[in-house]
C-alpha cells in the first residue's frame, strides 16, 4: 500500500469574534507533500504543535482538507464513500502514543484485541472461537502469553500495554500502520524492546510504517526515510542517512544538535569528567 500526500493544506478558522464573523484563522498544514512506498518505514519528525497530529487526522479523514489530496494506492480517500472508507480503514491501522489512555480499562485483553475483528466483521468474517484463536496468535506474535488473555489493562506494564495496542492494530491484518509516538510514553529501558518488536513485525508481515516522533534517535533507528515538519511546513525530506549526515535546513541541524549522543566517548559528561 502506497501513500501520497499531495499539497495538503489545513486551515482552522479563528475564534468567532463578535457579530461580524471570525478572527484570523490558523494554518496547521501548509502545502505538505510526501510519498511513502510500500514496505518502507517513513518518519515524520517535528516539535510539539508542528502539525503532526493534524496530518495524521487528515490521512484518516478525521479532518477535511482545505486543499490538496491524500491518495492510497492512487485512490483519493477524501472521495471515497463511507463504506469504501471503512474497508480501507481495515487495511490502515493506528498505534497511539499513550498505552494507558488508549486501552479501555473495563475490557479484557481478549475483548480489546478482538474488537477490530468484530468492527470489521464484514472483511475478516470469523466466528467467536476463531476470533479467540486469532487473539491468541496475535498475543504470541507481540511477545505476550496465553495466560494474559482474560486479564485487564491495569495488570500490565507500560511496555506490555503498548504490545497489546500493537496486537489490536494488527488484528485485521493491515498493510499500513500509522505509529503516533508509539514509544514516547515508555521508559527508555522498554523503548528499545518495543522498537525491536516493531522492526521484526514489519519484516514478518511486510508492513508499511508512517512513524511519527519528536525523537530523532527513534527515527534514525527504525526509518528509511524522514520528513521534518516545522510550523506546518515540511522543511526537508529524504533518506534518513542523508538527512542526518547532511541536513540542509537550519531547523533540522538544530534538532540534530539537541539530540543526545548515544556514543559514551562523545558524551559531554564523559568529556567533562576527562578534563
Ligand atoms: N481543531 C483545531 N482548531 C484550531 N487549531 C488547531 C486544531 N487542531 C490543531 N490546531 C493547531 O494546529 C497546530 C498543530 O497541532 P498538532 O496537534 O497537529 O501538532 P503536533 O505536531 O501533533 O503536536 P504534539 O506533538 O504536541 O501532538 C497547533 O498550533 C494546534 O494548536
Amino acid at each position: 500500500m502506497t501513500l501520497d500526500i499531495q499539497n495538503v493544506t489545513k486551515n482552522f478558522p479563528g475564534p468567532r469574534q463578535g457579530f461580524f464573523g471570525r478572527g484570523e484563522g490558523f494554518t496547521a498544514l501548509d502545502n505538505v507533500s510526501l510519498s511513502i512506498r510500500k514496505g518502507a518505514s517513513f518518519g515524520l519528525v517535528g516539535e510539539s504543535g508542528s502539525g503532526k497530529t493534524t496530518l495524521t487526522r487528515c490521512i484518516l479523514r478525521l479532518e477535511t482538507l482545505s486543499a490538496g489530496n491524500v491518495l492510497f494506492d492512487g485512490v483519493d480517500i477524501h472521495k471515497l464513500t463511507p463504506l469504501e472508507m471503512r474497508r480501507l480503514r481495515s487495511r490502515l491501522q493506528i498505534v497511539f502514543q499513550d498505552p494507558y489512555a488508549s486501552l479501555d480499562p473495563r475490557m479484557t485483553i481478549h475483548d480489546i484485541v478482538a474488537e477490530p475483528l468484530v468492527i470489521h466483521g464484514d472483511v475478516v468474517n470469523l466466528n467467536a472461537r476463531q476470533r479467540t484463536e486469532r487473539v491468541l496468535e496475535l498475543l504470541l506474535q507481540v511477545g505476550l502469553r496465553p495466560e494474559h488473555l482474560f486479564r485487564y489493562p491495569h495488570e500490565f506494564s507500560g511496555g506490555q500495554r503498548q504490545r497489546i495496542g500493537i496486537a489490536r492494530a494488527l488484528a485485521v491484518g493491515p498493510e499500513f500502520l500509522i505509529l503516533d509516538e508509539p514509544t514516547s510514553a515508555l521508559d527508555v529501558s522498554v523503548q528499545a524492546d518495543v522498537l525491536n518488536l516493531l522492526h521484526r513485525l514489519q519484516e514478518e508481515l511486510d508492513l508499511t510504517y508512517f512513524f511519527i516522533s519528536h525523537d530523532l534517535g527513534v527515527i534514525r533507528y527504525i526509518c528509511d526515510d524522514v520528513a521534518v515538519i516545522y510550523r506546518g511546513k515540511l522543511v526537508e525530506q529524504g533518506p534518513v542517512a542523508e538527512i542526518f549526515d547532511h541536513p540542509k535546513s537550519d531547523y533540522t541541524r538544530m534538532l540534530l544538535d539537541a539530540m543526545p549522543d548515544p556514543d559514551p566517548d562523545r558524551s559531554p559528561f564523559r568529556r567533562k569528567a576527562a578534563v
